[in-house]
């Protein structure tokens, strides 16, 4: 069987996190394993706090799973601060991870902040040039690039900017911007439009680190990129489109509904 290996905040909430990327690499048939760098206390509504690990325990964590098993696919999203971030650029060196998807997670659905501030220049120069591929929302994208996204140009010219800092392959995500909830991929030479339906009515807390984890799951199973994040917007588009009303905040993305009632 194929393993990835997520890196990312827990989610007491289930929706977003360590959780959602579980539960994605287990629906797509690929086992997963888990390396917290940070736990909140998050409901639907909101992030109530967080608690860093402490780097050397992330550090620990991460080694003796390389140690042990053979890892086909990384997928990195919460990492929190710089020490955090350092150990994991250490780490998947050392160990020559390959397939590494990062989700430059930096503030929550709600607007809490799950990346320190003076993190952010540490995130793009440690983890983007290990990455196969990077996935930043709208605003993550604009943060990154000091530039206002408004449109598909503009998505183009961000894709091409953020491809510079560290040449992995770029999707800058634009699920609330467009009609067709259109993301734009930049391989270095050239663009693609993976297309959606955007799903009205629908305001998922999950939907990115679903859609990276989902990469990372398929990139395990050996498809080549491309390929990969198609399968992953169709993936996510399914989850989002039966998302789950059970709190009072936001849906919750819904990842085995194909699975029918349990009796
Ligand atoms: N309403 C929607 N309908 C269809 N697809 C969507 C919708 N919202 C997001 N998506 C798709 O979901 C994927 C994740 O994108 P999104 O921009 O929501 O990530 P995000 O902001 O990082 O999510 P989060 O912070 O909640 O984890 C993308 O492929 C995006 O196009
Ligand atoms: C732990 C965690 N990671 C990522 C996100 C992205 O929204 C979130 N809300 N919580």
């Amino acid at each position: 069987m194929k393993v990835a290996l997520t890196i990312a905040g827990s989610d007491s909430c289930g929706g977003a996190g360590i959780q959602a990327d579980l539960k994605t690499f287990g629906a797509l048939g690929v086992y997963g394993m888990s390396v917290i760098t940070a736990v909140t206390a998050q409901n639907s509504k909101a992030v109530l706090g967080v608690r860093e690990m402490d780097a050397a325990f992330v550090r620990e964590q991460i080694d003796c799973l390389f140690e042990d098993i053979r890892i086909d696919a990384v997928k990195i999203g919460m990492v929190s601060n710089i020490e955090i971030i350092d150990v994991i650029g250490e780490c998947l060196k050392k160990n020559r991870a390959a397939n590494i998807v990062v989700d430059p997670v930096m503030v929550s659905k709600s607007g809490y902040p799950l990346l320190r501030p003076e993190a952010v220049n540490e995130l793009i120069k440690v983890l983007f040039p290990l990455a196969e591929v990077v996935t930043p929302n709208l605003a993550e994208a604009e943060l990154i690039t000091g530039d206002k996204i408004e449109n598909t140009g503009q998505m183009e010219r961000a894709a091409v900017k953020i491809y510079r800092l560290g040449g992995a392959k770029v999707i800058v995500k634009g699920g609330h911007l467009t009609e067709g909830a259109a993301d734009v991929y930049y391989d270095g030479r050239e663009f693609r439009h993976f297309k959606g339906t955007r799903i009205e009515n629908k305001n998922t807390h999950g939907t990115g680190c679903t859609f990276s984890s989902a990469i990372a799951a398929f990139l395990a199973r050996g498809c080549p990129l491309d390929q990969a994040v198609g399968r992953a917007k169709e993936y996510v588009s399914g989850a989002i489109r039966n998302s789950l009303k059970l709190g009072g905040g936001t849906d919750l993305i819904n990842h085995f509904y194909h699975l029918g009632q349990v009796p």
